[in-house]
């Protein structure tokens, strides 16, 4: 094991399949900072996705059946744990997926957030009495678990997105099998060893890992699952959608982005420099709801330039372990390769390089944090998710422009714009295409409040009171002959 912790234990290379810890490594895991060899995987097959299903299936009658309060004590301390070991979890994140050792810190306390909220929302899935259409009978709604769900998360967020819906989930009653990323699979395991410590029975939270395409045929085909949660790409997302329908599964789908950040000449120039840098630059650009396209008005466009410049030349690229990174590498190849490809395209088509716009010296996935200026919606940044440390400016004149520019993509998963206009406030954040706005604030993400998207950025929210209505189903009875 190459990964130094406090609690060595919670580095695991086997799967978690109803209480045990199964299979043999066969898959690597490796640091992209170094392309060194972390740790190895399983490759689960068919027959043993089935089994992580069947497992899950076993366990829901007792776990629905225990109270509110008896599974929101388990997931108290589930949180807990995640807290005490905040530290190891956050270097075994850092090594698998790159991000600054800071950030991820940040990642497993929000992470955690998740399963102290829906440990708290447990006790508060209520049903109602409805006044009735007949004087001898009586109408009661009750919400009952989904049942067993099956979770597929991406590799950019190896916690946070795991705990977002494994608590809800949890506290509704329902259970999960979960395939967490290829490349990030070891934050995974270790929630699944402090979920097992946290009193979760067995057969209740599964983690299997290997093929994609294998794995998910079974969580998509399996008629015992009941409802797949999946945050990933909006073209995998189509695909598992549609694999879905046959045994018509519920649905929740958190889908990629492509955010615009509007800066209208009236804004606070440093603030909204101060939040493009935050949203534009987290997990260097690896992040669902960072900024990929920035509109800025005409009369303050050289200024907000210059002053976003001066801020990205302060950003830090190394390994996230060292001290002081603040960008890590991206997640592979395949990942700079992408962002080369925008950047190539934005140049070719009479873009302006302000900064960076290359792979960095450090080699390995690094990217140097880049600034095209002059971008206009004729290039591929403009429709596709870069994904990573690219900041394009765009120029509007008028609000009603801007508008119209942000709102050009399939996509609508979150926007952010800064000014100091209360009426325009209201204006431009109800006409904007997206689950989630940020007015005067690049920073948007907290368990409280209902994180999701509209148009193919998918369909549920995560977090928040709403978060829990995913994994209940409502049913309706109706007591006559009184
Ligand atoms: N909306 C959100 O909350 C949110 C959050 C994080 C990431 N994302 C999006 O996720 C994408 C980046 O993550 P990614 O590269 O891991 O996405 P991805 O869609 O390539 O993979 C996501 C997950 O799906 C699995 N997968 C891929 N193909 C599959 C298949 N055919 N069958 C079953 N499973 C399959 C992957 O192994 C991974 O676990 C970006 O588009 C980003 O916007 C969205
Ligand atoms: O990548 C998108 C995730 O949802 C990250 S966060 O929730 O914005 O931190």
């Amino acid at each position: 094991m190459t990964i130094a912790l406090a609690d060595p234990s919670l580095l695991r290379e086997q799967c978690y399949v109803d209480g045990q810890w199964i299979g043999t490594a066969s898959i690597d895991v490796t640091d992209p900072a170094t392309d060194e060899r972390l740790a190895g995987i399983p490759a689960i097959d068919e027959a043993g996705t089935r089994a992580a299903i069947e497992a899950a299936e076993a366990a829901l009658p007792e776990w629905k059946a225990k109270t509110a309060g008896e599974r929101s004590r388990i997931l108290r301390r589930w949180f807990e744990l995640l807290i005490a070991h905040q530290d190891d979890l956050a270097m075994i994140l850092t090594r698998e997926q790159g991000k600054a050792l800071a950030e991820a810190k940040g990642e497993i306390a929000y992470a955690a957030s998740f399963i102290e909220w829906f440990g708290e929302e447990a006790k508060r899935i209520y049903g109602e009495i409805i006044p009735s259409h007949r004087a001898d009978s009586r109408i009661v709604v009750i919400k009952q678990p989904v049942g067993v769900v099956a979770a597929i998360t991406p590799w950019n967020f190896p916690a946070a997105m795991i705990t977002r819906k494994a608590a809800p989930a949890l506290a509704a009653g329902c259970t999960m099998v979960l395939k967490p990323a290829t490349q990030t699979p070891l934050t995974a395991l270790a929630l699944a060893v402090l979920a097992e410590r946290a009193g979760v029975p067995r057969g209740v939270f599964n983690v299997v890992t290997g093929s994609s395409r294998v794995i998910g045929a079974e969580l998509t085909g399996n008629p015992l699952v009941r409802k797949l949660s999946f945050t990933g790409s909006t073209e995998v997302g189509k695909t598992l959608m549609a694999q879905c329908a046959p045994t018509m599964k519920k649905l929740s789908m958190e889908l990629g982005g492509n955010a615009p950040f509007i800066v209208f000449a009236d804004a606070d120039l440093d603030a909204a420099v101060e939040g493009a840098i935050a949203s534009k630059y987290r997990n260097s650009g690896q992040t669902c709801v960072c900024v990929n396209r920035i509109l800025v008005q005409r009369d303050v466009a050289p200024a907000f330039a210059e002053k976003l410049k001066a801020a990205v030349a302060k950003l830090k690229v190394g390994p996230g372990t060292e001290a002081g990174v603040t960008q890590g590498p991206l997640i592979d190849e395949k990942a700079v390769e992408k962002v080369e490809e925008h950047v190539a395209d934005a140049l070719a088509k009479g873009g302006t390089l302000v900064s960076g716009g290359h792979r960095h010296a450090l080699g390995h996935s690094f990217f140097e944090p880049t600034i095209i200026s002059g971008c206009t919606p004729e290039m591929k940044l403009a429709d596709e998710e870069t994904f990573g440390p690219l900041a394009a400016l765009f120029l509007f004149d008028t609000e009603e422009e801007a508008v119209a520019l942000a709102n050009a993509t399939e996509v609508g998963l979150s926007g952010y714009f800064y000014t100091r206009d209360l009426s325009r406030a209201w204006r431009v954040g109800e006409a904007l295409e997206v689950g989630m706005v940020g007015i005067n604030t690049g920073l948007i993400s907290t368990e409280v409040a209902p994180f999701g998207g509209i148009k193919e950025s998918g369909m549920g929210r995560e977090g928040s009171r709403h978060g829990i209505e995913d994994y209940v189903e409502i049913k309706y009875l109706c007591m006559a002959g009184i």
